[in-house]
């Protein structure tokens, strides 16, 4: 049986990230979030024993995934290991980062701590940079409200551009939406815009210089303003990931145009 097109992105998961998908009808979903926000509770809440861990290939850094059915459907979760930002500094954000970039999950919840938001937003920002298809999952509602703290779901999804919801995981408050929000937005029902942030002036110049020879070199493969952010920055290890990845893609790519001359 020959690949097709939509199965070569399927194939990259099975082959870079040991996440074996089987056919089209599993939607993959990635779970990230600062370390000890509630993402293991959120996904054990989901997935139920359903679940398989193991290590992310090539690195120490452990990969949980686990499934569930929602209306039909079914969800592959990933449990991304904890990290404060996706630049790459430890091998937990290069995992994270990998994984939501060249991944292509079908939506990243971003799982934040209700009780000190303002520190997780660094990292949900630096997700909206990378993603359409984001949701932000703010845990810990229970606690906040302990302590006297009030977040405005639906304000900060208007400030943000993107689906927010409010969840106690612990008693499972709040996971029936966000398992909703998360089948809308996977499967495009629901679209976000995420805002995106405007840097001064000259770096605006510089990534507008960019992007029509990052989109030579890529096509739509990559979020061109984000690679563009990245090669600014200077950060090398994704210039890495970037031939470590596409290189792998493209072989799944040229067996599919072999399979299809075969047909
Ligand atoms: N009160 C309360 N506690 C929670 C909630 N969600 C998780 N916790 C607790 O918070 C602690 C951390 O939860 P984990 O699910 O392990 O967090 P994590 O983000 O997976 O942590 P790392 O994998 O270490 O990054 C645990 O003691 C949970 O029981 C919640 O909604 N309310
Ligand atoms: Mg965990």
């Amino acid at each position: 049986m020959g690949l097709t097109c939509q199965s070569c992105g399927k194939a990259l998961l099975k082959e870079k990230f040991n996440i074996r998908v089987g056919n089209n009808d599993r939607l993959v979903i990635a779970l990230a979030g600062n370390p000890n926000v509630g993402k293991s509770t959120v996904f054990n809440a989901l997935t139920g024993l359903k679940q398989h861990t193991g290590n992310w290939p090539g690195k120490t850094v452990s990969n949980t995934r686990g499934s569930y059915k929602y209306k039909n459907k079914k969800f592959v979760l990933v449990d991304l290991p904890g990290t404060y930002s996706l630049l790459a500094n430890s091998v937990e954000e290069q995992v994270a980062r990998d994984f939501i970039c060249f991944g292509k999950p079908d939506a990243t919840v971003v799982v934040t701590d209700a009780t000190c938001l303002e520190r997780n937003l660094n990292l949900v920002l630096q997700v909206m940079e990378l993603t359409d298809h984001v949701i932000l999952c703010v845990n810990l509602m229970d606690e906040a409200k302990r302590k006297g703290i009030f977040i405005d779901t639906k304000a900060l999804a208007k400030a943000l551009g993107i689906p927010v919801v409010g969840t106690s995981a612990r008693s499972g408050e709040g996971l029936i939406e966000l398992m909703d929000k998360i089948h809308n937005i996977s499967i495009g029902l629901e679209k976000s815009s995420p805002k995106r942030i405007v840097y001064p002036k000259e770096i605006e110049e510089e990534i507008k210089k960019l992007i029509p020879h990052i989109k030579g070199l890529l096509g739509d493969q990559l979020n061109p303003r984000w690679v563009a952010l990245k090669i600014l920055e200077g950060d090398k290890t994704l210039l890495d990931s970037i031939q470590q990845f596409l290189y792998t893609e493209n072989c799944f790519k040229h067996q599919s145009e072999v399979a299809c001359v075969y047909e």
